[in-house]
């Protein structure tokens, strides 16, 4: 069998000195969606951000490899050419730069000189997305994200996930602020992508998501580390229980309680 696609083994990190992931371990092979839930503050963005290498996440020990590759070693825009994309909790909004010119330059900068997209071929795939996605026209020549309601930013991070075609996506919370007619397109894209070439990472407070996107495996992570993993099951105990049970059974105590003792 080839190498996970991606790889955490044992990852550490900190942000101005407080360690926030503790031990984070997880294999995703490719062809495979796995969710993570959680309770507030256990770390599920900081994951996401460290993985794409934010300079404020300072990984202290651990490894993070994708097919192989040390992802850790690389730049940041290295690792979005490597394969890897980040859908935002609370994506940016860029004035001055067109949606299409955004996808367009993103696209060719994962691309070798003399082999970038021709225009007309960007026109067609951008026009095929934007309808499977049910999107207005309008929205490729508006400045990114600027003035882009809630659930347009979202639908727009799932374009760019369809356009851009990575390896392996990172979604941060994609269904939070969404109606459900939304929730149900951003689910058709993202399982549109579904193939042997493409892992997926769902962070997610809701089960209703896993509803639409099936996940291959299910992971509850508290305090910084993965604590607990099943199948779609494990989230709709959770849906209907919350997160009590899991402690009870593994014994783990609030942070704040430790703090205090
Ligand atoms: N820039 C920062 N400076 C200081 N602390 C931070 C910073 N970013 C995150 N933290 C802290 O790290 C912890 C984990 O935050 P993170 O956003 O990763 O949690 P989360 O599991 O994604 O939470 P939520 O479910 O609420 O989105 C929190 O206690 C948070 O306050």
């Amino acid at each position: 069998m080839s190498a996970p696609f991606l790889k955490i083994e044992n990852l550490h990190v900190s942000i101005e000195g407080k360690e926030i992931l503790k031990d984070f371990s997880i294999e995703i092979n490719g062809g495979e969606i796995h969710a993570i839930m959680g309770p507030n503050g256990t770390g599920k963005s900081t994951l996401a951000s460290a993985i794409m290498g934010h300079p404020k996440y300072e990984i202290t020990s651990g490894s993070v490899t994708m097919n192989g590759e040390d992802v850790l070693e690389m730049e940041v825009d290295e690792r979005a050419q490597a394969g890897l994309f980040l859908a935002m909790q609370y994506p940016s909004e860029i004035s001055g730069i067109t949606n299409a010119d955004f996808l367009r330059s993103a696209i060719n900068a994962g691309r070798e000189e003399g082999d970038e997209i021709s225009l007309m071929k960007f026109i067609r795939k951008l026009d095929e997305k934007m309808d499977l996605l049910e999107m207005d026209q309008q929205f490729a020549q508006r400045y990114l994200n600027e003035g882009f309601s809630g659930g347009e930013k979202k639908r727009n991070e799932i374009l760019q996930l369809m356009m851009l075609e990575p390896k392996l996506a990172i979604l941060d919370e994609i269904d939070s602020g969404l109606d459900i007619d939304a929730l149900k397109v951003v689910s058709k894209g993202v399982n549109a992508m579904r193939g042997s070439e493409f892992g997926c990472l769902i962070i997610t407070h809701y089960q209703r998501l896993l509803d639409y996107i099936k996940p291959d495996k299910v992971h509850v992570m508290m305090q910084g580390r993965i604590v607990k993993s099943g199948g779609s099951e494990l989230a709709e105990r959770l849906e209907a229980e919350g997160y009590d049970w899991i402690k009870e059974e593994l014994g783990i105590e609030d942070e704040r309680v430790n703090q205090e003792a």
